[in-house]
């Protein structure tokens, strides 16, 4: 009798196992198929959560190049090739963004451009997006050339004085690029040894190791409320957010103090100039988070592109060899690296774009999110849709790339041995609505920092070293994929 009360109650535990799960994997009508869920947590146990793009490209061999997943309770679309992710960006449908915590809560609210959408979102990226091309196409190209040049010099500098050790060179490219964004931003550079860049370059840190521990609450946001501080490090998140806050605060009360108009030509005169002339959805408050958005978000992406490729190149001493003949034959070791001379250095320019394909940073972008009810190749996508693209799956289609698995950099070549600009399959950016507003200054100086250092420098790995080339999760936004800690050993070009 016990035996069989017992059976009955595992029966009827079961059962309502069974409809539990089948309950939480409802989807709307018509909706993208996908496999079933767990209830609260979704499928998000069955994924990496922090190397999803593998997941993802796993389960669309099952439901094809378009499917649904469920992240903690909603289901979430993914698009699982470069035509389907071309076609649903290019479209105002789906510009929108669904509330990522680790977002919102480093920005305290919806506000600047990542978090935002609608008017507020296209106000603010326009003016950010205009301020950074003008810098790398308009009047002020030469200045901020000179201005990059200026931090690769002191850079080459600064290792010189370390050259034949093995050393980590990720804080030192951090100083550059954080520099480089600060003058963006002011009209001035920083000392690195100044008290208020420790600050800042601390804040970026610790900001980003929060939000990379908390890329998990932006699809489970019950954890944010259940997982103890001693876990989620809330409490610490919270003190450098907040920190950030009031530095960016005290930037723009001395950037009023000193303005007198738009002369000084840097980002916050311009934003300044817009607040004073009352147009919309232009503030203090707005500038601040403009200015965190484009540290955090410019300086962890720029940075960690930049360890990858010191990492690559330190492998791969023949790819190496080949971009220094090429600039040999451009002008010698005296010679800077301008970039004008972009349009001569074809292989250098694959070698820099096959490092930014075959580390693919950002495996599965920024989520987006639909506006609006939207018919898409038969599916039906309700507003408020959740919408995933999977770099990694355009990054290594084989349909794309020769060698999707090798660091390859003639996949940029084309039987002239011409770099291949536009490249199909290629989106280290995003692309349409949201295509990232930063994407020419990183261009520019990614180019500038890498061929000027490889025209000073040769990089050894270390004795001992086993060549391997890995990823890290340990640092980074969750959104970013980081390469494993390492060190190189640099030598001077004869
Ligand atoms: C190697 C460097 C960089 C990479 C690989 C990169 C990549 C990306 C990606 C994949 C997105 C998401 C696009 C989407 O939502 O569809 C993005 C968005 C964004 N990026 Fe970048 N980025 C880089 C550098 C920068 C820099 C230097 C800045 C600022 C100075 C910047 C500012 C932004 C902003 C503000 C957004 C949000 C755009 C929006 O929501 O409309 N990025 N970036």
């Amino acid at each position: 009798m016990i035996v069989l009360t017992l059976q009955l109650a595992g029966v009827a535990l079961l059962a309502v196992f069974i409809v539990s799960i089948i309950k939480s994997s409802v989807r709307p009508a018509n909706f993208p198929p996908g496999p079933l869920s767990l209830p609260l947590i979704g499928y998000v146990p069955f994924l990496d959560v922090r190397n999803m793009g593998r997941g993802f490209d796993k389960l669309s061999k099952r439901y094809g190049d378009i499917f649904s997943v469920f992240l903690g309770k909603a289901p979430c679309v993914v698009l699982n090739s470069y035509p389907m992710i071309m076609e649903a960006f290019s479209m105002k449908e789906f510009s929108g963004r669904p509330s990522i915590f680790s977002g919102t809560f480093f920005q305290k609210g919806k506000i600047g451009i990542t978090t935002t959408e609608g008017t507020n979102w296209e106000l603010q990226r326009n003016f950010f997006h205009n301020h950074m091309v003008e810098l790398v196409q308009g009047k002020g190209t030469l200045g901020f050339q000179d201005l990059i040049l200026d931090e690769v010099h002191d850079l080459k500098m600064d290792l010189a004085k370390r050259v034949g050790e093995p050393l980590p060179v990720s804080y030192r490219f951090n100083v550059s690029i954080i520099n480089i964004l600060w003058t963006i931003a002011s009209g001035r550079r920083l000392h690195s040894q100044q008290q208020e860049f420790q600050s800042v370059y601390e804040c970026i840190d610790k900001i980003t190791q929060f939000m990379s521990r908390a890329a998990i609450m932006s699809f489970i946001p019950l954890l944010s409320r259940i997982v103890p501080e001693r876990i989620s490090k809330m409490e610490k998140g919270r003190y450098h957010r907040d920190r950030f806050l009031n530095i960016s605060k005290k930037w723009i009360r001395e950037h009023k103090e000193a303005y007198r108009g738009n002369r000084g030509a840097d980002l916050q005169d311009a934003y300044l100039a817009k607040v004073e002339e009352k147009a919309e959805s232009f503030s203090d408050d707005g500038l601040g988070a403009l200015l965190r958005e484009m540290f955090v978000v410019g300086a962890e992406t720029q940075s960690t592109m930049l360890r990858w490729a010191v990492r690559i190149l330190s492998v791969h001493k023949d790819v190496q060899r080949l971009v220094q003949d090429e600039m040999d034959e451009l002008g010698g070791r005296n010679h800077d690296i301008v970039w004008e001379d972009r349009h001569k250095l074809h292989y250098t320019r694959a070698t820099i774009a096959e490092v930014q394909r075959f580390a693919d940073i950002t495996p599965t972008g920024i989520p987006h999110k639909t506006v609006c009810d939207v018919d898409f190749h038969g599916f039906y996508l309700p507003k408020g849709t959740t919408v995933i693209p999977n770099f990694t799956a355009c990054h290594q289609s084989p349909k794309y790339w020769k060698k999707p698995l090798d660091f390859y950099p003639e996949h940029f070549l084309d039987d002239n041995r011409k770099f291949i600009d536009n490249k199909e399959g290629f989106l280290p950016y995003g692309i349409g609505t949201r295509r990232c507003p930063g994407e020419d200054v990183a261009n520019m100086a990614l180019f500038l920092i890498l061929a000027n250092f490889l025209n000073t420098f040769s990089l050894r790995i270390p004795p001992g070293d086993k060549r391997e080339i890995k990823t890290q999760y340990e640092a980074g936004t969750g959104f970013i994929r980081n390469p494993k800690a390492y060190k190189v050993i640099l030598q001077e070009r004869e």
